[in-house]
């Protein structure tokens, strides 16, 4: 049988011919760069939606709750979401599926999903060390390839159902954040478009040499929210106070997650969320991530108040993070932006 794994010894040989030896004091300083406070797990925002449907005052607690959450944390837990346990489980099971495809299909697109080349993306080209390498696979899906998707396969349709549901849930929370800084309804809607949220499904496989690289390493998003669904393994983390917290998985549960261009909007007053994904050694992982994003003409300025940014478009601020991805290895983000 083909191989379906990435090959990531063999591409990146490079990067691992030049690690220092990993012996005693080198592996307890990777550790220690590694470590993850799981003290203030117990604290992470967790939000009941069905309070959304309730009177008055229950809704507009909840909220009071997503707006603050947003604040202090940049991110939250939600249940009572909408997305039944079964669309969950589907979806699992067909990405599980579709991360099978010989290595060599994905590359080359998977017919079979109408998926091109630039559908998968795998590891980090630009990677010029170890600590930038993602030792992750992922097939990036932008909405309107999901709604023209040919077939009643199971594929097509879970992923019909699913996109249907989180791309609803995410205008819906955005509106609330927006409300919550007192601006009128209707900016999402307008703005954010088909042709530039997507869906981005990522496998995990596990890794001989974690902790020396990551999952995914620490970034922002570049969008207004991203609804996230992991699976049992664990390994996202998220930074709070200079500390790295774990994000351990609950049944049923999404992870909602504020982005860049959130912060800029409500001029700081709502978090973007630095995370990252820890490789495990032992076991495979799979998440499925929505991504909220403008159209690339979409103007993102300061709701209100003076400025920390200057007003740029989505465009720009996507060829900012590509620019900046290829010259330094990582990418800057708002910092480029402050006026
Ligand atoms: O897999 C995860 O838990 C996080 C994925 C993520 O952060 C991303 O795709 O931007
Ligand atoms: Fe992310």
């Amino acid at each position: 049988m083909e191989p379906s794994d990435p090959p990531f010894l063999t591409f990146y040989k490079k990067l691992f011919d030049n690690i220092p030896s990993t012996k005693g004091n080198d592996i307890e300083a990777l550790h220690e760069a590694n470590e993850c406070d799981d003290q203030f797990e117990h604290e992470l925002p967790l939000i009941d939606l069905s309070c959304l449907n309730q009177d008055g005052f229950r809704s507009e607690e909840c909220k009071r709750e997503i707006a603050e959450a947003a604040q202090q944390w940049g991110f939250f837990q939600v249940v009572n979401h909408g997305v039944s346990s079964e669309i969950l489980e589907n979806m699992r099971c067909e990405q599980v599926k579709a991360f099978k495809k010989p290595f060599q299909e994905k590359v080359n697109g998977i017919r079979e999903f109408d998926f091109l080349a630039g559908n998968y993306r795998w590891g980090t080209p630009s990677a010029t060390c170890l600590r930038q390498l993602a030792w992750s696979e992922a097939f990036h899906v932008p909405l309107t390839h999901i709604s023209t998707m040919g077939g009643d396969t199971s594929f097509s349709t879970t992923m019909k159902q699913y996109t249907k549901i989180v791309s609803n849930l995410a205008e819906k929370l955005a509106e609330i954040l927006a409300e919550k800084l007192g601006q009128k309804p209707g900016f999402f809607k307008e703005n954010c478009v088909p042709s530039t949220c997507y869906i981005r499904m990522s496998r995990y496989p596990f890794c001989p040499i974690s902790p020396q690289v990551f999952g995914l390493v620490p970034h922002t998003d570049s969008d207004f929210l991203t609804i996230l669904h992991q699976d049992h393994v664990g390994g996202l983390e998220l930074l709070r106070n200079g500390k790295w917290i774990a994000v351990n998985p609950k049944q049923g549960t999404l992870l909602v997650m504020i982005g860049d261009l959130f912060q800029a909007w409500s001029n700081d007053v709502y978090k973007s969320v630095e995370h990252r994904v820890v490789a495990n050694k032992h076991f495979e992982r799979h998440s499925v991530a929505y991504f909220l994003c403008p159209s690339y003409e979409t103007v993102i300025e300061s709701c209100g108040g003076s400025s920390t940014y200057r007003r740029f478009s989505f465009g720009e601020f996507r060829e900012q993070v590509q620019d900046d991805v290829k010259r330094f290895g990582h990418k800057v983000g708002l910092p480029r932006f402050v006026l």
